[in-house]
């Protein structure tokens, strides 16, 4: 539990944790390849732990020392059978990104997570896998891990994915690591690209064509270096602490800026953000820079169509923030909001009510009003449930600093799962 008050002058400089997406792909590609993969910035949370124990418990050697993960990959064909079943914790990414891998194994193996996971939809990967020849069923069936996944030789196929999801896309891909020929993917609108650019990376063939994507299975993969740029996804939370809390400045360093993951950057900027970024650069593959926020006057905007992709994650932080924008808000396309580690829509909707704003929930999103005229919204504290959903904790942190009152934050250690520190760098800001 954790209790949060009102404040004014956030100030100071952060580094973000490593990238989730980035450090998740650089244990699965490292321990897939030949040779040592170094990972310099991974991210330390509950979900990648949980992928580096599911690749332990496959044989795979994997190491920390000076801040360094060393993954000493034993090739595409490299992996033993587990001994028990694989603990995917409270991670979609892994469960989906693993699947396809496991897919093309010569042994069969039970994959399952807590109660938030084995809830979430897997008939998404379930599907295109059996398109593939692979043999994966619900155990329960119910369309939900635990997955029973018997290894198989698969097939290539193009499928043609109804949504815009890179834990799809990439189960797919990973899968055609295995299949005789070349396996293509689609979907509706371009999702993050970090496993086309790392695998690409590993000497992997991926052809990227719009939001189309083909690879060529490899004869082997290569160990490399993996630079993980700071989360942006992370960084959210205190691009929008500065926006919306008076008299802060806050310069957040070494974000990743891909643009497959910077829609938030967008968005703020539509809304009359104060934000600079500084020093751009190119680390490991991927587009980085420091960000700097000030406090901003806000207006509102619509968020939809093919940028909801681009800043799934950011969602209930951006939900945050229209409610201290000059006037409405309309947030639409992100029905998967819904299918998160909790329904992230109702979630958000009746927290923020319960806090005074002025929220509206629809089918796929938000109608956000500013309550004020002068668009300072009359927020007051309450005591958040976050159904142990880490972004729901750290968006209801950033509310409660801008509250009248108390906001009490039950589960509040679900933070781990994504930013294990988060409340450590808060009240670093904060003082
Ligand atoms: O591929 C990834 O690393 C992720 C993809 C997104 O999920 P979907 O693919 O379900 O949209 C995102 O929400 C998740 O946090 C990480
Ligand atoms: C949706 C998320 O992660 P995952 O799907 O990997 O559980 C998230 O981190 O917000």
């Amino acid at each position: 539990m954790k209790k949060i008050t009102r404040t004014t002058g956030l100030k100071g400089t952060l580094t973000v944790p490593g990238d989730k997406s980035i450090s998740h792909r650089a244990i699965m590609f490292g321990s897939l390849s030949e040779g040592t993969t170094t990972i310099h910035g991974f991210l330390k949370g509950a979900d990648c732990l949980s992928t580096i124990d599911c690749f332990r418990k496959m044989g795979i050697s994997i190491e920390e020392k000076d801040e360094t993960i060393y993954v000493h990959g034993k090739g595409l064909h490299g992996l033993s059978k587990p001994e028990e079943t694989l603990d995917v914790g409270n991670s979609g990414t892994t469960t989906r990104l693993i699947s396809g891998i496991l897919a093309g194994q010569d042994f069969d193996t039970v994959l399952s997570g807590d109660a938030s996971l084995n809830s979430r939809p897997m008939g998404r990967i379930m599907k295109p896998l059996s398109m593939m020849g692979a043999d994966v069923t619900s155990i329960n069936n119910n369309g939900c891990a635990p997955l029973s996944i018997k290894g198989h030789t698969l097939n290539a196929i193009h499928y043609d994915s109804p949504v815009a999801s890179a834990q799809v896309k990439s189960c797919v891909l990973l899968a055609g690591l295995y299949a005789e020929g070349k396996t293509r993917v689609t979907e509706p609108a371009l999702s993050r690209d970090h496993t086309e650019r790392m695998l690409r990376s590993f000497g992997a063939d991926i052809v990227s064509d719009g939001n189309t994507c083909t690879i060529t299975p490899p004869e082997t993969l290569h160990g490399q270096h993996i630079e993980v740029p700071g989360d942006i996804s992370s960084a959210a939370f205190f691009i929008v602490a500065g926006l919306i809390t008076p008299d802060s400045e806050i310069t957040i360093k070494n974000v990743g800026i891909n643009d497959t993951r910077a829609g938030i950057l967008k968005v703020c900027q539509d809304m009359g953000a104060d934000i600079t970024l500084l020093n751009t650069r190119e680390e490991g593959g991927e587009p980085v820079a420091d960000l700097l926020v000030k406090t901003s006057e806000l207006h509102g905007t619509v968020v939809g169509g093919s940028i909801i992709p681009t800043l799934i994650d950011e969602l209930p932080v951006i939900a945050l923030m229209a409610c201290f924008a000059k006037g409405k808000t309309i947030i639409k396309d992100a029905h998967e909001l819904r299918v998160k580690e909790s329904d992230r829509i109702a979630i958000m909707t009746e927290n923020l009510t319960e806090m005074g704003a002025d929220v509206i929930d629809t089918d796929d999103g938000f109608i956000i009003n500013s309550r004020s005229e002068d668009s300072i919204p009359v927020l007051h504290g309450a005591e958040i449930n976050c159904s142990m959903d880490h972004r729901i904790a750290m968006t209801f942190a950033i509310a409660g600093l801008n509250a009248d009152g108390e906001t009490m934050i039950t589960d509040s250690d679900c933070v781990d799962v994504s930013y294990p520190g988060f409340f450590a760098q808060l009240e670093a800001l904060n003082n």
